[in-house]
């Protein structure tokens, strides 16, 4: 055989297959979505996300200093409200009292170096479970949506959010948001990382599920990206950038490799995102359960590969168990 043709002596030993990562998986890169609701001593199971539960601000303690022990660095806070009375502007979004402001405040003062990022979205806490403020044909209004999304993101980084992450794709609001912060002091001290390349994906269904956000009526093809849209992603990436995004997230990921490889591209000076969303995550658990592959060996894949495409944080279900693999 030719000597050019000759591959595999470069990777017969575990060793030297490791050195063919550009980059490893470190536990840094993991960020852990937690779900908050407002029953302080709730511990309830969700049954579409294998292992999630959504968590009292009473529990979160005993939940959360194991994982911090064993290396969890971030987390990512998602309101779950059942208690509270949503309206049209999805005023309890920033309810001093809270799930979101509480777990805030309680987390910065028990976990000292813990990262705390808030998702910003409306869809929560509004009536008509959309992500931001309607005309009244049900379409978006965007001016006032960004004021209220900016106001929100601006309560959570006063109640001590390190970052803020809006999720509702409407236009114009990472620049308002930075605006926000600023007009507050906190233009230098938190965080503003982006949904820039969401896309209309059916795999956020386990997550509506557990926040309770579906929308009432239609859906949200009009401020999510086609799945097609990959010239709309760029743009996306691009303009938040330019609007003041410290961190360019694209979500769900692994259908979107390509997209994570654009934005790292596009964007080589800033940390790149992806969010391994609840329908992934159901996803990978049903193929395992199914018996079509291993668990670990495809948790590990998945994610190995958006490390690949360009990813340097990853959003995922699976933190935990990676905190676990990566000890
Ligand atoms: N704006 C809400 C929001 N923030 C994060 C997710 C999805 C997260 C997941 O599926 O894990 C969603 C769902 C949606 O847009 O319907
Ligand atoms: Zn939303
Ligand atoms: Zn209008």
């Amino acid at each position: 055989m030719d000597i050019s043709s000759i591959l595999q002596g470069g990777y017969q030993h575990p060793t030297s297959r490791k050195w063919q990562a550009k980059r490893q998986l470190t536990k840094s890169m993991f960020m852990y979505p937690l779900f908050i609701t407002d029953d302080p001593d709730a511990s309830v199971d969700i049954p579409t996300l294998p292992g999630q539960r959504r968590w009292g601000v009473n529990k979160l303690e005993a939940f959360l200093r194991p994982l911090v022990e064993k290396g969890l660095e971030s987390v990512i806070l998602f309101g779950v409200p059942f208690k509270c009375r949503k309206d049209e502007v999805g005023t309890p979004a920033d309810d001093p009292d809270g799930p979101v402001i509480l777990a805030i405040k309680l987390l910065r003062s028990l976990f000292p170096n813990l990262y705390i990022a808030c998702d910003v979205c409306l869809c929560e806490y509004t009536s008509h479970g959309h992500c931001g403020v309607l005309h009244s044909d049900g379409t978006i209004d965007t001016p006032p949506s960004v004021e209220r999304i900016a106001s929100v993101a601006v309560s959570y980084a006063k109640a001590g959010a390190h970052c803020v992450a809006p999720s509702d794709m409407m236009d114009g609001r990472i620049k308002g948001i930075k605006q926000g912060l600023m007009d507050a002091g906190l233009g230098n001290k938190c965080t503003l990382m982006s949904y820039s390349a969401k896309f209309a994906s059916a795999l956020y269904g386990p997550f509506r599920d557990a926040a309770g956000s579906a929308p009432s009526f239609g859906d949200r093809k009009c401020y999510q990206l086609p799945p097609t849209a990959k010239g709309l992603a760029r743009r996306a990436i691009t303009r938040d950038a330019n609007e003041g995004a410290d961190i360019i997230m694209v979500k769900p990921a692994l259908p979107y490799l390509d997209i994570i490889a654009d934005a790292a591209q596009l964007t080589p000076d800033h940390p790149i995102a992806c969010y391994q969303v609840s329908g992934e995550f159901a996803m990978i658990h049903a193929g395992a359960r199914a018996g079509v592959y291993d668990l670990k060996t495809m948790a590990f894949e998945s994610t190995e590969s958006m490390v690949r495409a360009g990813a340097t944080l990853i959003l995922s279900y699976f933190t935990p168990e990676f905190l676990e693999w990566l000890s």
